[in-house]
């Protein structure tokens, strides 16, 4: 269903379908606007009734809301891509990840531990797709996320799992004053200070290649703010305890560590939460094999043991996300 689904709009069909308002189309005009068979528009087309994308009335058929929100979504259609060429083949060998603990359907893209170590190598759609993905949430969460950081006026920002470098680039953008340290992986620490670097921003941005799943590894320190935005979820508890006790570690006397994330158990709505619990088996089969979508509650306890204290909470960020303030108890 969603192959036919996806395969409904990639191939125009949707579209077709949809303009033609309540006439409604047969499947061999179908075929011949999209330049299908008649034989794969009719599979497609049952397909969609038989899941309320288009209805059939009179040898027609005509588009159903549902069917144009699929069409039209932008959040739908980052979220299918994200699936069709990120997730659907490695999903096969979700069982041997869960029993393994290791990220056992990223071998459909090669010898890779996690797949942040291999996101600057994967095929050019597996990137794009998951970097769409990635930015479509953060991106909408940033700009509120930044007015709130910033108006504690922070001269120094360290950004741990920069990726591209949007938030350091929001952020140095609207604050002249500030410098910030980008830590990753040395792939995508190349393209955020690509990215900084073409915007003018690139000679107040430090980057520091960390792999923070070395729990020996240091991040530097005296920063004013600590920045984490969809990292945590990339982490098991345990490596999540480690790396929050580096962050603390990473404060100067009075600075804040900054949480942004997808927590299902703050969303508004049950959709929200269905689609976050749901993303867990991505993490558990593609991306580490052993992180999964948390309650804001699992990581406040894990701050709590690491002698960090919540100090407010925003909600309702962007599409999504919380936003957690925590400074050393
Ligand atoms: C889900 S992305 C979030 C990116 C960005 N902060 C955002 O909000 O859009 C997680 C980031 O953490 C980085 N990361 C994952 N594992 C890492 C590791 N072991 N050491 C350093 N960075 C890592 C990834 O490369 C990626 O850029």
């Amino acid at each position: 269903m969603f192959q036919a689904t996806r395969l409904l709009r990639s191939t125009g069909l949707l579209e077709a379908v949809e303009d033609r308002g309540a006439e409604g189309m047969t499947a061999a005009e179908a075929a011949t606007k999209t330049g299908l068979s008649i034989y794969a528009a009719t599979v497609l087309l049952e397909c969609g009734l038989s899941a309320d994308l288009v209805a059939y009335d009179n040898g027609k058929f005509v588009i159903t809301t549902l069917g144009a929100f699929i069409r039209r979504d932008e959040m739908t259609a980052v979220n299918m891509e994200f699936v069709h060429e990120v997730c659907y083949l490695g999903m096969h060998k979700l069982e041997d990840a869960l029993r393994l603990g290791e990220p056992a359907g990223l071998r459909v893209f090669g010898e890779w531990k996690t797949v942040y170590e291999a996101l600057a190598h994967l095929p050019e759609n597996a990137k794009s797709a998951w970097l769409r993905f990635d930015h479509f949430y953060s991106d909408a969460a940033f700009p509120a996320a930044s007015r709130i950081v910033l108006e504690r006026q922070p001269q120094t920002m360290l950004d741990i799992g920069c990726n591209t470098g949007k938030w350091a680039s929001l952020c140095l953008a609207r604050s002249p004053e500030l410098c910030a340290t980008l830590v990753d992986l040395p792939g995508q620490l190349e393209m955020a200070m690509q990215n900084l670097r073409e915007k003018g921003l690139g000679d107040r941005a430090v980057p520091c290649p960390v792999d923070v799943l070395d729990p020996h590894a240091e991040l530097p320190s005296g920063f004013d703010a600590v920045w984490m935005s969809q990292f945590l979820v990339c982490f098991s508890e345990d490596e999540v305890r480690t790396i929050l006790r580096r962050a603390r570690r990473a404060l100067r006397p009075g600075g804040r560590l900054w949480i942004l994330d997808t927590f299902w158990d703050t969303q508004r709505f049950d959709a929200a939460a269905y689609c976050l619990i749901n993303t867990s088996p991505y993490f558990t089969a593609i991306a580490n094999g052993n992180s999964r979508m948390y309650r804001a509650e699992d990581i406040l306890a894990l701050a709590r043991e690491e002698g960090l204290e919540l100090q407010t909470t925003h909600e309702r960020l962007g599409i999504y996300h919380s936003l957690l303030e925590l400074a050393p108890g």
